[in-house]
């Protein structure tokens, strides 16, 4: 029966011009070997049927490409029918004004609003004195302490954003936003299973209480604020992009999800990366030790203190790589498709699969080292195959802000503290970067 089935459902896939591959079993697919094998999964279909090929997974038949020339055209190709595919359970939970769910002019518009708020002129005058205030103030007192770092920076993530969006109202709403959060995340990565007790559930319904609590802030202010949301609800002529309440709502959670996973793992793996490396943490620390010794202790960092933190910024390039915190972006077909060739149909996932090239030794020597002087030669972070924050139309608006956050998180982590790993705890890498039973450190002052 079983090779009957497995027969059965490759007949069903074998349409001509589809890309070489195997589809699994029905409904499941390959999904369960994907989990568990990882990146091996895609190593070993890559050696049977090249650098593109079909499979069924997480619910959806797709094509997966590791072929860096085609992941950099499709993601140019969004206006031939390309669009971003992200699970249902996402969608839902996230909006339907949240910028992976528009398309053509309403994401131009929701982009564009997007890019107003998070500007080299915002980050430099709005939005690095708040980062700097938040986070002086969340790295004190963790002197003598045993800390779960993985905890600390997703709060650190959450915390920094909110005050980024409403520095008034952040501190009295944060006790009961931020678990609702935390579910709204949990239920982005669920099956879409509508029944209680279920993440999908508990995420709806955190969706719904966010909802509540965004609404009332906006009800309540009345004069204008110089933070993300008060820049948002302007009405006058300094702002060009004018949303509803609705797609602020959905603007705001856009912002709190996209650079929550992404700043608070970078984050944590940076810690951990130069726990294990003496040599680029006493290179990372006499960076910074130069900067504290050229202000006064109440001075914040500014604008030309980022920029002078060249090694900062190398040190978070060589973690994202490592420890590949994006293993790829999806996207889904609106029409059938010619794509290197192969004919694919309406409706199918593309998994734009990028993690290999992180460990490409023809593109980094010695790939499995941790060397951040590599990224020294700015001429990297340019390159074409270089996809850690996506490309084309929908590359990440929020990269200068992440490496801001990430940025001042160590600023004031390595200039105030030592730390050792407590437990030796482990790691896992995929299908997500975390530490599933945390990451404790035990922290000193320095
Ligand atoms: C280390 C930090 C970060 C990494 C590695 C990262 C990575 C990425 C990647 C790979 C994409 C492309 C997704 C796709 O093509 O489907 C993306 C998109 C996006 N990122 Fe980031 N991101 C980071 C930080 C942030 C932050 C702090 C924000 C806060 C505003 C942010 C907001 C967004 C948004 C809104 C999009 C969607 C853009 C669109 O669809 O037009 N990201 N990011």
């Amino acid at each position: 029966i079983c090779t009957a089935l497995l027969k059965w459902n490759e007949m069903r896939y074998r349409k001509k011009g589809l890309p070489p591959g195997t589809m699994g079993w029905p409904v499941f697919g390959e999904t369960s070997e994907f989990l568990k094998q990882g990146p091996n999964f895609m190593k070993n279909q890559r050696a049977r049927y090249g650098s593109v090929f079909k499979s069924h997974i997480l619910g959806c038949p797709t094509v997966v490409s590791m072929d860096p020339e085609l992941n950099r055209y499709i993601l140019m190709s969004e206006a031939k029918g390309l669009v971003p595919g992200y699970p249902q359970s996402m969608l839902d939970i996230l909006g339907k004004c949240n910028i992976a769910a528009v398309h053509g002019s309403t994401h131009k518009q929701m982009r564009g609003a997007l890019l107003a708020l998070i500007s080299h002129t915002m980050i430099r005058e709005q939005l690095l004195p708040k980062i700097d205030e938040f986070m002086r103030t969340f790295l004190s007192n963790w002197d003598n302490k045993v800390i779960n770092i993985q905890e600390k920076t997703k709060e650190m993530a959450f915390l920094s954003s909110l005050k980024q969006i409403a520095s008034a109202e952040s501190s009295s709403v944060a006790q009961e936003f931020m678990p609702e959060f935390f579910k709204l995340v949990l239920g982005t990565l669920s099956l879409p299973i509508d029944l209680p007790g279920t993440n999908y559930c508990r995420g709806f319904q955190a969706r719904k209480n966010i909802v509540r609590i965004l609404g009332q802030l906006i009800k309540e202010r009345t004069d204008s604020h110089n933070d993300m949301l008060g820049y948002l609800m302007r009405k006058d002529d300094s702002n060009r992009h004018k949303l509803s309440d609705d797609e602020i709502i959905d603007q705001i959670i856009t912002i709190l999800y996209s650079g929550y996973e992404t700043v608070s793992t970078t984050s944590m793996m940076a810690v951990k990366y130069l726990h294990d490396h003496p040599r680029v943490l006493e290179e990372l620390r006499k960076e910074h030790m130069a900067i504290k010794d050229r202000k006064k202790p109440e001075n914040p960092i500014e604008w030309n203190d980022l920029k002078s933190m060249r090694f900062t910024r190398a040190v978070i390039f060589e973690t994202l790589r490592l420890a590949t915190i994006v293993n790829g972006v999806l996207r889904k077909t609106t029409q059938e498709m010619e794509l290197n060739g192969f004919v694919i149909p309406k409706g199918w996932r593309i998994y734009v699969y990028t993690r290999e090239i992180n460990y490409d030794p023809f593109q980094y020597a010695d790939p499995l080292a941790f060397n951040p002087w590599r990224w020294m030669d700015k001429s990297l972070e340019s390159q074409s195959y270089f996809l850690i924050f996506g490309g084309g139309t929908r590359q990440c608006p929020g990269k200068e802000l992440g490496i801001a956050e990430i940025s001042t998180f160590l600023h004031y982590f390595v200039t105030r503290y030592r730390w050792e790993e407590v437990g030796g705890e482990k790691l896992m890498k995929f299908p997500r970067v975390e530490a599933p039973n945390g990451l404790h450190i035990r922290v000193s002052s320095y």
